[in-house]
């Protein structure tokens, strides 16, 4: 990210003094000198702001950090700008290295800050965390800020590395379709792999703070890839699977229509058999497919003769995909997709016919909790920003921080996420405990009730976020704009999976029939 090292000169103050005025600016941020020159005109935030007395041949770190993301001094084009440092001062501001842990408070789960303890992780766990984002800040980061930003589908080349460590197989979870590969360069065997491994990759990966690129990053293949790999026919598994997880073929869940969202017992896509019984004659529309622009495969619920069915539709004739355009970037790929009279051999049916909904439910569980992950970890990346902002920026003369109604919105956002993320911690313990069973029989309830609060926390989050940024809170560039992007976002996260009173409403549904015969007041 830096830009490389050239040889730098000392200045002592008196001499910076002098370059003061247009053609011959120059200024001091953390104890760099920055010759602004050439640069003036070109300077977004124009000419006159670099002429303040304060700033022209003066120490500007202050008003410099009041406006722009340190990032700003990380880009070649501006670090290149640097032609010294001052006599006898330091640089206190930190650069962010690959793979680092913050140390801001909160900004981190408890078990990553130095000095807490925790019963769920290991050290195993602990080196594959480190090793794991390293990797995502190393080939991750750069291409989801420039993909989210120009829509396009995530790079090839970064699925490529993916693949290279297996990290597509691992975000399916523990299971046999791990076996013989090596993860994560041998760090952690298939069979010791467990649910805590996932919930790191996709906390890792949702701290890259782009929410179309995360979604990009074949989040169809999380969803939509599980129930071939469950019902899938062996031959089918075979041909299909191996691209998938090499990150050279794509799959898409194809469930939910413009007329049926949370309700997928009413899907009215319609699949009729031919006459030879060879075929499946699929017509119909399928509405928010996730990646399903560039998608070669279809994880489809059905209507047939008796109930729903789940069928594996490959891109072909009959096939339309057209981009939907949502809050979040078309780096996602989400589709509005049409069938028309699509021939699909009835070796595709994925698990039995008219039992679909089987198999639709089945993958459920796993696809929130995978959504909980990611929303507990994304809080986290609102907190730090929030309190490093509400801490340098100076406001009515004192620290935005000073005031006790940002310390108010801070303690909140902060209990909220730490109240959830533990809970998510929880959860996931049990899973890594139970059998896929009694998973589906004692925690669906749970992860539905988790999914709901932690999207709830984060809209809160992210409006009392807002509020704290102010105006930048509401600029996609600059000083704000995680916040921006979080905010114009984060109500995706509320309905993917089921919107949150449907899935209240299911956790309570659960519990009343578990409430014992017997139990009275
Ligand atoms: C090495 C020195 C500097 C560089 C490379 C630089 C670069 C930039 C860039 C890239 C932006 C656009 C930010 C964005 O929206 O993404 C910007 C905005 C701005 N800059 Fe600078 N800048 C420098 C120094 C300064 C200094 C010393 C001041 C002092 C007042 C200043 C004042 C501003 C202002 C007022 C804006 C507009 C901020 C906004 O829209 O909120 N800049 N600068």
């Amino acid at each position: 990210m830096s830009a490389p090292k050239k040889e730098l000169k000392e200045f002592t103050p008196e001499e910076i003094a002098k370059h003061n005025k247009s053609g011959d600016l120059w200024t001091i941020i953390d104890g760099k000198v920055y010759d602004l020159s050439r640069f003036q005109n070109l300077h977004p935030g124009g000419l006159a702001a670099l002429l303040d007395p304060d700033v022209a041949g003066q120490d500007a770190t202050e008003i410099f950090y009041g406006l722009h993301r340190h990032e700003v001094l990380q880009k070649p084009q501006y670090a290149r700008l640097q032609i010294g440092t001052v006599k006898g001062e330091l640089s206190l501001i930190e650069s962010r290295e690959p793979g680092q842990i913050s140390g801001v408070p909160y900004a981190e789960p408890t078990w990553l800050q130095k000095g807490y303890y925790s019963p769920y992780y290991t050290d195993k766990h602990r080196e594959f965390q480190l090793v794991v984002r390293k990797f995502i800040d190393e080939v991750v980061y750069e291409d989801a800020q420039a993909r989210e930003e120009d829509g396009k589908r995530v790079s090839q080349e970064v699925l490529d590395k993916m693949a290279d460590v297996e990290m597509h197989a691992m975000r399916l979870g523990p299971g046999k379709h791990l076996k013989g590969r090596t993860l994560m360069g041998g760090l952690v065997k298939p069979e010791e792999f467990d649910y805590f491994h996932e919930l790191i990759i996709t906390q890792e990966l949702t701290r890259v703070g782009a929410r179309g690129y995360g979604d990009g990053l074949l989040g169809g293949m999380v969803i939509g890839l599980p129930p071939v790999l469950n019902f899938g026919s062996k031959e089918l598994q075979e041909r299909i699977v191996p691209d998938i997880l090499k990150g050279k073929k794509f799959i898409s869940l194809a469930i939910s229509e413009a007329y049926a969202g949370s309700d997928v017992s009413n899907l009215k896509t319609t699949a009729v058999k031919s006459e030879d019984g060879k075929f499946w004659i699929v017509n119909g529309s399928k509405k928010w497919i996730t990646n399903g622009t560039f998608s070669d495969y279809f994880t489809t619920g059905v209507r047939t003769d008796g109930g729903l069915t789940v069928l594996l539709i490959e891109r072909g004739e009959g096939v339309e995909t057209k981009q939907i355009k949502t809050s979040y970037s078309t780096t996602a790929g989400t589709a509005y997709i049409t069938f028309d009279n699509v021939k699909v051999p009835v070796e595709n049916t994925l698990g039995p016919e008219n039992d679909g909904l089987r198999v639709i439910l089945s993958n459920f569980n796993h696809e929130r909790w995978v959504m909980c992950c990611a929303s507990a970890r994304s809080q986290r990346l609102v907190i730090e920003e929030c309190l490093t902002w509400a801490n340098q920026r100076q406001v009515f003369g004192k620290p935005l921080i000073a005031q006790a109604v940002i310390r108010n919105k801070l303690a909140q956002m902060i209990a909220r996420t730490e109240a959830g993320h533990n809970w998510l911690e929880n959860v996931t313990h049990q899973m890594n405990n139970m059998s896929y069973k009694e998973m589906s029989a004692k925690l669906a309830g749970q992860i539905a009730f988790l999914k709901m609060y932690l999207t709830q926390n984060a809209q809160d989050t992210a409006r009392d976020a807002v509020q704290i940024f102010g105006g930048r809170g509401t600029t996609r560039t600059g000083m704000g704009r995680f916040i921006e992007h979080y905010h114009r976002t984060i109500t995706f996260d509320s309905l993917l999976g089921g919107a949150e009173d449907v899935l209240g409403d299911l956790g309570v549904r659960q519990a009343i029939r578990k409430i014992p015969a017997g139990a009275r007041l």
